[in-house]
């Protein structure tokens, strides 16, 4: 049944700054609406996850970001959607962070991370990021 679900390939970037962490809100009709997230989205066919998430910081964020570094990658199956998520950690080389695809941005340290609603997807992360920080730049 739930085997017949296809697999979504999807990129995001934890983008830290400053001893922070950038999040961002679902907008409200999306996929899980209304939850905060890592800025990323679907790759397109054939996209490498990499290229994804560069693409997508762009056209979601307004950024242009380094080389990204892959952090994890984390299966998910939803209801609705099965997700193979690739984390990526990202440096912001140009730009600042606007609000183009989501509903709001925050920049949040990392205790503050369990304030916010994740999907399940991202608790393990979030988790290790809570107990232990990447290195800031
Ligand atoms: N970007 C992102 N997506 C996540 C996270 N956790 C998680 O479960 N997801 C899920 C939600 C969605 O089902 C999927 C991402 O797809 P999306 O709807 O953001 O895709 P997109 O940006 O390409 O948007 P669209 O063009 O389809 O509107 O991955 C996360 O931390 N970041
Ligand atoms: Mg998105």
């Amino acid at each position: 049944m739930s085997d017949s679900l296809p697999v979504t390939r999807v990129a995001a970037g934890v983008i830290s700054q400053g001893g922070r962490y950038l999040i961002a809100r679902r907008k409200a009709d999306a996929h899980l609406g209304g939850l905060w997230e890592f800025p990323g989205g679907k790759c397109d066919p054939g996209e490498a996850p990499a290229d994804c998430v560069k693409r997508e910081l762009w056209e979601e964020l307004a950024v242009r970001i380094g080389t990204p570094i892959p952090l994890c990658v984390v299966n998910h199956e939803y209801p609705e959607r099965r997700v193979e998520l690739h984390f990526f950690r990202c440096r912001i080389e140009e730009g600042e962070a606007r609000p183009l695809g989501c509903s709001e941005l925050r920049w949040v340290t990392p205790g503050e991370l369990s304030d916010f609603a994740f999907p399940p997807a991202d608790h393990v992360l979030i988790e290790q990021l809570r107990s232990e920080p990447l290195p800031f730049p």
